[in-house]
């Protein structure tokens, strides 16, 4: 993106966010920008008619004198003011742009589909876009305020020591060029360099993760990867310095005979400035001659180093503008309203679907029927594509050929939103939130939290009451460990929560990815009890690899293998065909007998 068009955009992004604040902050800017200029022209003027007071020989004081003192007192108490304005201006506009532009940010990635979170070029976007976003945009704009004084600040001076010697004002003006070009050159480099970093960032954060997070603690320890991940981490950041020391090296030194180019255009002036003063004998012209030379050369450096940061910055902010244009599938007005409970059913008609970025295709003309209140099951060795079906079910993809039809409508006939409110699901990786009980529960249905009583019916179907009424708050207790008074549960307890969650949607759909697998017998034996007068009233999809859970729930039981249907009946129906189902459930029925596995009769 064009540097202009990004100066542009920030402007009218900030336009927008805070305009009264940004309005202030440029009068602000500009009014005290001309304040230096004043000063020198107070201060030379005062210092001229204090000698020719002085000159006057009464050695009393004299009303010139006291203009001259209040003159002074004068200019810098409005350049004491304007700077507190200023500051005070500037904390609060900081801290508004920074979280508007972050919540812009968040409000951008809830409108990002799954595939753009398991594409690692869009997730590198997201990480640059977020390593900027609270402080560039406002870097961009006081950066661009900075210079505008400074060049008001420089213009004002240089006017007043134009008219003094064109010559001296010129050898000034462009002593800080050379250095300045050089920052900019220096900024596009660094820019470049940390581009081409995202990849190693993510994985750094990565290892700082695992190394400081909670989850992953045991393992790290019991294993002994400590060591590992740390050499890893040292690694990448060693790396990383010896590019910085390369290239802050060789900037040194372009900076450093740079600057004496400067240094020597600065003499010149000031050479020119002593012969003037020593030739026409202005005092108070000389004292202003010494105070712009400061002056222009602090706003000149402020100028340069302001324009390298502005472009600096605004290369981030193409990052940020990247991720903010990032196109994202317009979502089609809803056609039917999603039927709050089924007529007649799910099909996936033909259905295959290959993930983006890879060639083998993991579902392959996939034909599948769940009639409406009942409870079907989906049976398959890992990576047989179950998972899949579920993101497709709830559009996180979309089939690559086939149609999915809910009561005979197409799937994306429905408006999203509508969909996924008809639909609850029970990750396999489901979540586990640092949050209350109640909220761990009540999240299935937002709009439903503070429904205390629907939330408490939820936990007793999950059999999760049990031991949620004995923690100190009861539903109300924080679960989890990362806050203060959390109290952690057990894998199996999660799952329990979890599965309470689902229920409290109370949807048309059910989807349950494994919702037995850390859950003991017992528990088991009562969820699946509950599940069926449960499955009476919605249509069930249920995952699972323990042949008990699919035996005891389901209606009916599909059997896939390779993303395509292999079998499919009661359970009696596919044990008497002696097919794959029969052999899987019979290899697991061995495991709980003491005879030995080939007494199991085939
Ligand atoms: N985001 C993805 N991108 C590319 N391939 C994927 C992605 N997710 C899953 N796959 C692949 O798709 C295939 C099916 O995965 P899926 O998760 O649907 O299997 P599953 O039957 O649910 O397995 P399990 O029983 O282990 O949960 C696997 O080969 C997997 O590697």
């Amino acid at each position: 993106m064009n540097r202009l068009k990004v100066l542009l955009r920030t402007m009218r992004l900030m336009a927008t966010l805070a305009p009264g604040k940004v309005l202030a902050a440029a009068l602000l800017a500009v009014a005290g920008a001309l304040l230096p200029a004043a000063s020198v022209a107070i201060l030379s003027w005062s210092l001229q008619l204090l000698v020719e007071e002085a000159r006057g020989g009464s050695g009393a004081w004299t009303g010139g004198a006291t203009v001259a003192v209040l003159a002074l007192a004068t200019a810098s108490t409005l350049t004491f003011l304007f700077a507190v304005g200023q500051r005070y201006n500037e904390t609060l506009l900081r801290q508004r742009l920074g979280n508007a532009v972050i919540d812009r940010v968040l409000a951008k990635v809830l409108t990002l589909e799954l595939r753009h979170f398991e594409d690692a070029a869009v997730y590198d976007s997201l990480e640059r876009a977020k390593a900027g976003a609270r402080s560039r945009p406002h870097q961009v704009f006081a950066g661009l305020l900075a210079t505008v004084s400074s060049l008001v600040t420089i213009g004002s001076v240089a006017a007043l020591l134009l008219s003094w010697s064109p010559l001296a004002a010129a050898l000034m003006l462009v002593s800080p060029a050379p250095l300045a070009i050089a920052q900019v050159v220096h900024h596009r480099t660094r820019w470049r360099v940390e581009y081409a970093r995202s990849a190693d960032q993510r994985r750094l954060f990565y290892l700082e993760y695992l190394l400081t997070n909670d989850k992953a603690y045991k393992e790290i320890r019991l294993f002994g990867l400590g060591p590992l991940f740390r050499r890893r981490y040292a690694a990448v950041v060693d790396g990383f310095y010896d590019v910085d020391r390369r290239l802050e090296g060789r900037h040194a030194v372009a900076c450093a005979l740079l600057a004496m180019c400067g240094a020597v255009a600065v003499g010149l002036a000031l050479l020119l400035m002593v012969q003037d003063a020593v030739r026409t004998g202005q005092a108070g012209q000389f004292a202003g001659y010494v105070t712009s030379v400061v002056l222009i050369q602090t706003s000149m450096r402020a100028f340069f180093e302001g324009v390298a940061k502005l472009y600096d910055d605004s290369l981030y902010l193409c990052n940020l503008f990247e991720f903010l244009d990032l196109p994202v599938q317009e979502r089609r007005p809803s056609v039917a309203p999603f039927p709050g409970s089924l007529r007649k059913g799910i099909e996936f008609r033909d259905v295959s679907f290959t993930y983006p970025g890879t060639d083998t295709p993991v579902l392959d003309h996939f034909n599948l029927f769940l009639p409406a209140g009942r409870c079907v099951a989906l049976v398959g060795a890992n990576g047989a594509g179950k998972s899949t079906i579920v993101k497709l079910l709830t559009r996180f993809y979309e089939p690559t050929e086939g149609v999915i039809l809910v009561d005979d409508v197409p799937l994306a006939a429905y408006g999203l939103d509508d969909l996924r409110k008809h639909v609850s699901v029970m990750f396999q990786d489901f979540m586990e939130y640092e949050a209350p009980a109640r909220e761990n529960i009540g999240f299935g249905r937002v709009e439903n939290m503070s429904d205390r009583p629907g939330v408490r019916r939820a936990a007793e179907r999950a059999g999760a009451l049990s031991f949620l009424d004995p923690l100190p708050s009861g539903l109300d207790t924080t679960l989890g460990r990362w806050f203060e008074g959390g109290r952690e549960l057990s894998g199996g307890q999660w799952q329990k929560v979890a599965l309470a969650r689902t229920f409290f949607r109370a949807a048309a759909i059910n989807v349950l990815d494994e919702p037995a697998a850390a859950i003991d017998a017992a528990a088991e034996a009562e969820l699946f009890a509950r599940l069926t007068n449960a499955a009476a009233r919605s249509t069930t999809l249920l995952i699972a690899h323990r042949f008990s859970t699919v035996r005891a729930a389901a209606d009916h039981i599909v059997v896939i293998d390779a993303g395509r249907v292999v079998e499919e009946g009661g359970h009696h129906e596919l044990i008497a065909t002696g097919g794959l189902y029969a052999r899987l459930f019979r290899l697991q029925a061995a495991g709980y007998q003491d005879e030995p596995s080939d007494a199991v009769p085939r």
